[in-house]
This record gives C-alpha cells, sequence and structure tokens, in this order.
C-alpha cells in the first residue's frame, strides 16, 4: 500500500446550515489520476480545498504518507493546487521568473527556473516576459511549474482547462499526464466533464450533492455506469445545456433529503427507503467498481 500518498476518511464540511461535503473518502495514489466529477455546487471545490487544507473540516481526518501532518507548512509543501484560472493566480506585476525563483528560494530547491520551464515545455525566454503577455495556456502551464518548484507528492487541480480554449485544453492534460508518469505524483483531477475523465483519470469518483455517490477505474465508471445519477450525466454529457437542466438541484431539495440518498428527487429509479435511509457504498459488476445506491443492494448480498 505504500503507493497512497493522501487519505482522506470522513471528510465533512458544514457552512452553518449547508452540508458542503458530506462523509467523503477518497484515496490519492502516486503515479494515478484520479477524477472527481460533478455538477457544480456538488461540493468538489470544498473537497480540494478540504484536501488542500485551505479550510479547516467539520470532521474526518487526512493522512498524508499514512500520518496526521501537523504542520500546515510541511503539508502544503507537499500537496501543492492548480487552480482554475491562470490568470488569477499570478500575479499581474511580477515576471514569470519571479514567480518561479520564490517558490524554489522559499523550499530551498537547487533547480533553475529555466529546468521548471522545460518540464512544463515552455522556451526559457518567457521567463522575463509578464503574465498578460502569455496565453491561457501558457499560463497554466507556469501555475504547473511554479507548484512543481516544491517537489510536491501530491497535485489537486481544481478544472485546471475549463477556461482554457479548447483547442489547448488536451495540451495541458498531456501535460498533466506526462508529469505523473516522470515524477509519479498523484494526481486530484476535478471536473465537470465525466468525458474528460475518461481519457484522463485512472480511476473516476461522482460526486453529488456533498457524496460521492460512485467510484471505479474511469473506463468502467464511464463505459457501464451504475449510479442513476452518473447515467443521467453520462447521457446528457455531449449536451452540458441539457445536464444542468436535468441535474441542477435546487439546495432546499438537498436539504429536505438529509435522511436518504441526495439524489432522490432526481432519481428516476427512486424507491420509498431512498427518502429514509442513506444507501451504503455497494460493490456492483466488478472489484473495486462501487455505487452507493439501494438498487445495488439486494444484487450484492
Ligand atoms: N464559504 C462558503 N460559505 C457558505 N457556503 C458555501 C461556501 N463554500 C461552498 N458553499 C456551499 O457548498 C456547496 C458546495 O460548493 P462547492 O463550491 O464545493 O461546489 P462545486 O461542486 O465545486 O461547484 P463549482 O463547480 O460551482 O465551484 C454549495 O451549496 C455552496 O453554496
Amino acid at each position: 500500500m505504500d503507493d497512497v500518498a493522501l487519505e482522506a476518511k470522513g471528510l465533512v464540511k458544514t457552512y452553518k446550515r449547508v452540508r458542503a461535503v458530506q462523509d467523503v473518502s477518497i484515496v490519492l495514489r502516486r503515479g494515478r489520476v484520479t477524477a472527481l466529477v460533478g455538477e457544480s455546487g456538488s461540493g468538489k471545490s470544498t473537497v480540494a480545498k478540504l484536501l488542500a487544507r485551505l479550510v479547516e473540516p467539520t470532521e474526518g481526518e487526512i493522512l498524508l504518507d499514512g500520518r496526521k501532518v501537523r504542520r500546515v507548512r510541511e503539508y502544503r509543501r507537499k500537496v501543492q493546487m492548480v487552480f482554475q484560472d491562470p490568470f488569477a493566480s499570478l500575479n499581474p506585476i511580477h515576471t514569470i521568473r519571479y514567480h518561479l525563483v520564490r517558490p524554489l528560494k522559499i523550499h530551498k530547491r537547487t533547480e533553475t527556473p529555466e529546468e521548471l520551464m522545460e518540464r512544463v515545455q515552455l522556451p526559457a525566454d518567457f521567463l522575463s516576459r509578464y503574465p498578460h503577455e502569455l496565453s491561457g495556456g501558457q499560463r497554466q502551464r507556469v501555475a504547473i511549474a511554479r507548484a512543481l518548484a516544491a517537489h510536491p507528492e501530491v497535485l489537486l487541480a481544481d478544472e485546471p482547462v475549463s477556461m482554457l480554449d479548447v483547442s489547448i485544453r488536451l495540451g495541458v492534460l498531456n501535460l498533466l499526464l506526462d508529469l505523473k508518469e516522470r515524477l509519479r505524483l498523484a494526481v486530484l483531477y476535478i471536473t465537470h466533464d465525466i468525458a474528460s475523465a475518461r481519457y484522463f483519470a485512472d480511476e473516476t469518483f461522482v460526486m453529488y450533492g456533498g457524496q460521492i455517490v460512485e467510484g471505479g477505474d474511469s473506463e468502467t465508471v464511464t463505459q457501464r455506469p451504475a449510479h442513476p445519477y452518473t447515467q443521467l450525466l453520462i447521457e446528457s454529457a455531449p449536451d452540458p445545456e441539457r445536464a444542468v437542466v436535468a441535474l441542477d438541484a435546487p439546495s432546499e431539495e438537498v436539504a429536505a433529503v438529509s435522511a436518504g440518498c441526495q439524489f432522490a428527487p432526481r432519481c428516476p429509479k427512486v424507491q420509498s427507503r431512498c427518502w429514509t435511509d442513506a444507501p451504503p457504498r455497494t460493490e456492483v459488476d466488478s472489484y473495486g467498481h462501487w455505487a452507493a445506491c439501494w438498487l445495488y443492494v439486494e444484487a450484492a448480498a
């Protein structure tokens, strides 16, 4: 099990009355990409912030290399984050060189900014440029280079390509794949696009209403989705507009089923106990593929 880099157990995050994240457990492994897929408001960004330790969990624990890391500074070095908007995450008044030299100094690294640029496939003469002189994709590569300066074990990428031009998304995802292989990084890939998870992630988790409702290897989850929510997500994947109309659950409705399955109000296969009892994680058709859905509980027993 030494390939486990980060393990979160039973994470809960409550904001006043909103349960943004409810009992989320997730394992990130070295040299693997894990996708966390869900619609807007499902709680994915809150999971990223919890794993980055930018916010404290209401309940649950996070283990890095099998232990609780008390010192936030040490933790944050090993677990780096890449955000959705590469422009907002770079300071417009500083050159690219400044953005890379700073973390190299802080973490006392002997590498050069030129080496970091090479690792993210950017020319070294960009170091003297300012963020606005780069394209969105190039800026995101700089943000990734800056994260690498810390020599992290884990990279948390929250919608890293959703603000980029469609034509350059694949290039940035391929760069992340290359880094996961060469540096054996554990990568969490947060996205609303389940089709990209199939291509890019080894494992996929699907989130709805603050809970993970299905998980397994990406090929299986996307080709043979078990949870009714995942099935709807995949059916509407080519038409994101339709997905939003069909799936965007108002939070009052989610609150109304706090005892049972979050998806009950929208589920085409809802049964009476879905309203009162939370479904347990149940193995579906192959090893490691599970869904939290009452449809599979009897089949497994
Ligand atoms: N700081 C906060 N204070 C109050 N409520 C919050 C806060 N952060 C998140 N929430 C609520 O928690 C729920 C999950 O939000 P979160 O941002 O994690 O979802 P998401 O799936 O990442 O959505 P998006 O893709 O739109 O960012 C939402 O109902 C949101 O309104």
